[in-house]
């Protein structure tokens, strides 16, 4: 049986959830603050291609390079505290960059050093050496999970040269300018993206690199060429590590005080565990309320451009969210 949709997953999870709760007036108190931020920062897709580490202009060099970081964007938290100078970290362009960022500058790097790291053709028979170098650390501590990129990375480059002669536009082109066809193509053809558990004996899917891979084309091409998706608004918020928190911290999802207490306390959240999945399942079913609330306020949004601007407070609000715990859940999925 195929998995529910993942707005079908996140709905019966959020329905049947025992640790975690959608709170409607938080929701209500979220739509009101979100709606206002993004009306008077305008925020829109444009915001993507402004941080320095991303693409700014579409190419087909862009689309490669989005693959390539969306095939890696997982796993970026550390055993240390964020602010411990150990921690995995990469110094490009004059910044030392952690967390996701890490992994855009490794790329940046690799690119400026003559290393074809966004070409199938190299990545897919490059010498485990040669991918390790990449991904090299400026601090005391290694990348998280370097074994598994390097083996995401091979098997990603693999089926590009054996299925899309050589290049993910051809997957693109396949999609036929619908995003929910991309994603199907994506998880059925790539297993590293095939993001989906079994939630109280049900098949969930949460697919949030194939999902975050659509969007980030999407937002990069604003919207035109290969990034014209008919269908975007079917995407959900992408279910990571990092927005649940914002969405604590904005009242819209709430955790139980069991719950609450061992992500304070740093215990690991297992993969694919019913904890982890309703962390998950509970974020992009706040991120719809929010939407839906939004759209009967008559403000047309999307999950991707909630998500997004949902990502970016987070990070830009970090120091006064630490004391909102993360989930710890080492995975290749997000
Ligand atoms: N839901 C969602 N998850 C996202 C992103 C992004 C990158 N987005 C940037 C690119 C364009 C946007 O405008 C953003 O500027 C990374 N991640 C996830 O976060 C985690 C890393 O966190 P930390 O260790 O603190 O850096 C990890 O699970 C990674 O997969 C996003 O946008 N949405």
């Amino acid at each position: 049986m195929s998995p529910l949709s993942v707005r079908e997953s996140a709905a019966f999870i959020a329905n049947n959830a025992k640790e975690v709760r959608v709170s409607e007036a938080g929701v209500c108190k979220a739509a009101d603050w979100i709606g206002r931020a993004m009306k008077e920062s305008n925020y829109s897709r444009k915001e993507w291609g402004k941080h320095q580490l991303n693409p700014s202009a579409p190419s087909e060099e862009t689309i490669a390079w989005i693959f390539v970081v969306d095939a890696l964007n997982f796993s970026f938290w550390t055993e240390r505290p964020e602010s411990d100078p150990s921690r995995y970290g990469v110094r490009w362009e004059g910044v030392l960059w952690t967390g996701y960022w890490s992994l855009c500058a490794c790329i940046n790097r690799a690119l400026a050093s003559g290393t074809p790291i966004t070409d199938p053709a190299w990545f897919a028979r490059a010498s485990d050496n040669e991918l390790a170098l990449v991904f090299r650390s400026d601090t005391a501590d290694a990348i998280p999970l370097l074994e598994e990129r390097i083996k995401v990375l091979r098997e990603c480059g693999q089926i590009l040269l054996k299925e899309f002669q050589g290049s993910f536009i051809e997957c693109i082109r396949q999609a036929g300018h619908s995003a929910t066809a991309l994603v199907r193509l994506i998880v059925s053809n790539f297993p590293c993206f095939r993001d989906a558990h079994l939630y109280q004996g049900r098949e969930v899917a949460f697919y949030k690199r194939a999902q975050i891979l659509v969007a980030d084309i999407w937002a990069c091409c604003d919207a035109q060429g290969l990034g014209q998706f008919d269908d975007i608004d079917s995407l959900t918020m992408f279910a990571d590590y990092r927005v649940p928190q914002a969405l604590i911290a904005i009242g819209a999802l709430e955790y139980g005080d069991g719950l609450w207490q061992d992500l304070s306390e740093r215990v690991p959240i297992l993969p694919g565990s019913e904890r982890e999945c309703e962390i998950r399942g509970g974020s992009i079913h706040a991120v719809e309320c929010i939407r839906q609330e939004l759209q009967e306020k008559g403000i047309h949004t999307n999950a991707v451009l909630l998500d997004f601007f949902l990502w970016d407070y987070a990070k830009r609000e970090s120091e006064s969210l630490k004391s909102i715990p993360i989930h710890h859940t080492r995975s290749i999925w997000y």
